[in-house]
């Protein structure tokens, strides 16, 4: 309209604060959860009172790089996610593009890595400046709830020298089995995934005959972390053959992974968060039919919207979509629900670390974001719908900087226990 003034909402301040909360001894191919789970807190307050949130990672290297992206978003409308997105990409001027994972085992987008708490938190911002969830900014929620997955690990009842986590250790199928069945019990799962790469692959694959048998009707995955040969890996799947939904990243890279998907001619649903991780991924992988399924993550696909272009990319070329989740709180829980239920294809039960989680660490007030059935209802209040919880972020910050840890590093952590540990890849 001639005349009319478009107003903006201009960034005027961000805070970034890193958070530990306790992680129980969980196993995976590279090692051992350490006691504490590192993750950073995004705040972009705008012009209007407006504060919103996002959730990161939360090792030195990450920080120091969303830091550095602050002065260059100050002034940023929250409402132009494009000038976010250049804002970033200046902030990094040019250097490496892509950043190691918090493993160490595959390299993602630095940029998209710093863009994704800025872009979410912009989103957090525009929901509450127009008194809408986040699902509608992403085009309207398809489904009312998200399923999530039950994630099993291997593990230990307790850290070396520390107290027992209530859990148990779950060191053999009888172990999982109960595991699964309390995780079940308490959050209603209808899906299940084992962590692997732990032990031999027969072991494995005893464990998840057991969940079988104790759980006839979940769909399973396994996901050993590219633990395996591609040999080892055809021979499991065709065991499994009918058991598993999809076997994840059975073994490392694009062309490991489209040799075994060739070999096992369809059989078997090849997933992946370790050979796709960025954009520039995605042709090789389609072009060699490498996987079937890619897990995606908005923490590292440059956040929500850039996920469901992700989304639309699977569609195009027939490639199956679910979800993937490191050790988290409940701002990436909000966006994770809201990006799910806003994505069509993301039909697959999500996984999560929540179960590992303990009930009263959390930087969310508690009461949005409840399981039933397994599922998490998609909040409807405006933004993401979760409120953040000033003392516990105080908390869990003073616990950051007491706990000491500043990186994951799980692999130096088994070594206090196993002085001898090699991380499995394309082990066995
Ligand atoms: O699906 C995956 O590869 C993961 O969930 C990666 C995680 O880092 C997992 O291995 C873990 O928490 O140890
Ligand atoms: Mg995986």
């Amino acid at each position: 309209m001639p005349g009319s003034t478009r107003s903006t909402s201009p960034v005027l301040d961000v805070t970034i604060t890193p958070v530990a909360f306790h992680d129980p001894a969980l196993l995976n191919n590279v090692g051992v959860h350490e006691p504490f789970a590192l993750r950073s807190v995004v705040e972009v307050r705008t012009g209007d009172g407006v504060v919103g949130l996002g959730e990161s990672y939360g090792d030195t290297e990450h920080l120091q790089r969303l830091h550095r992206a602050v002065p260059h978003l100050l002034g940023v409308d929250v409402f132009d996610l494009h000038a976010v997105g250049r804002a970033v990409a200046a902030s990094l001027g040019g250097a490496a593009s892509r950043a190691g994972d918090l493993l160490g085992q595959v390299v993602q987008d630095a940029a998209d890595r710093v863009l994704s708490p800025f872009e979410v938190a912009c989103l957090d911002a525009q929901g509450k400046l127009t008194g809408r969830p986040v699902s509608d900014l992403l085009g309207g929620a398809v489904r009312d709830e998200v399923a999530y997955s039950a994630y099993a690990f291997y593990k230990w009842a307790a850290h070396p020298g520390g107290e027992e986590d209530g859990w148990g250790a779950a060191l053999d199928p009888a172990g999982i089995v109960t595991q699964v069945r309390r995780m079940v019990d308490e959050h209603g799962f209808t899906a299940v995934k084992l962590k692997g790469g732990v032990f031999p692959p027969q072991e494995e694959v005893e464990a998840v005959r057991a969940l079988r048998a104790e759980f006839p009707d979940l769909p399973l995955r396994l996901d050993p972390n590219g633990a395996w040969t591609p040999d080892t890996s055809v021979r499991v799947a065709e065991e499994l053959d009918g058991v598993l939904e999809y076997l994840e990243d059975p073994t490392p890279g694009i062309p490991g992974m489209a040799e075994v998907s060739r070999r096992l001619e369809g059989r078997m649903p090849l997933a992946t968060n370790m050979c796709v991780v960025a954009f520039e991924d995605l042709p090789p992988a389609v072009a060699q039919d490498a996987v079937q399924v890619v897990l995606s993550d908005h923490h590292y696909w440059g956040g929500l919207r850039r996920t469901q272009d992700l989304g639309r990319i699977c569609e195009v070329f027939g490639l199956g979509l679910s979800m993937h989740s490191n050790s988290h709180l409940g701002i990436s829980l909000a966006a994770m629900t809201h990006l799910a239920a806003a994505t069509p294809n993301l039909d697959y039960a999500c996984d999560t670390h929540w179960p590992w989680k303990r009930a009263d660490e959390d930087v969310v007030v508690p009461g949005v974001l409840e399981f039933s059935g397994g599922a998490v209802r998609v909040p409807t209040g405006p933004g993401l719908g979760v409120e953040l919880d000033r003392d516990a972020l105080a908390r869990l910050h003073e616990q950051f900087e007491r706990c000491g840890l500043r990186a994951r590093d799980d692999t130096t952590y088994m070594r206090t226990v196993d002085p001898g540990f090699v991380p499995h890849r394309a082990a066995w």
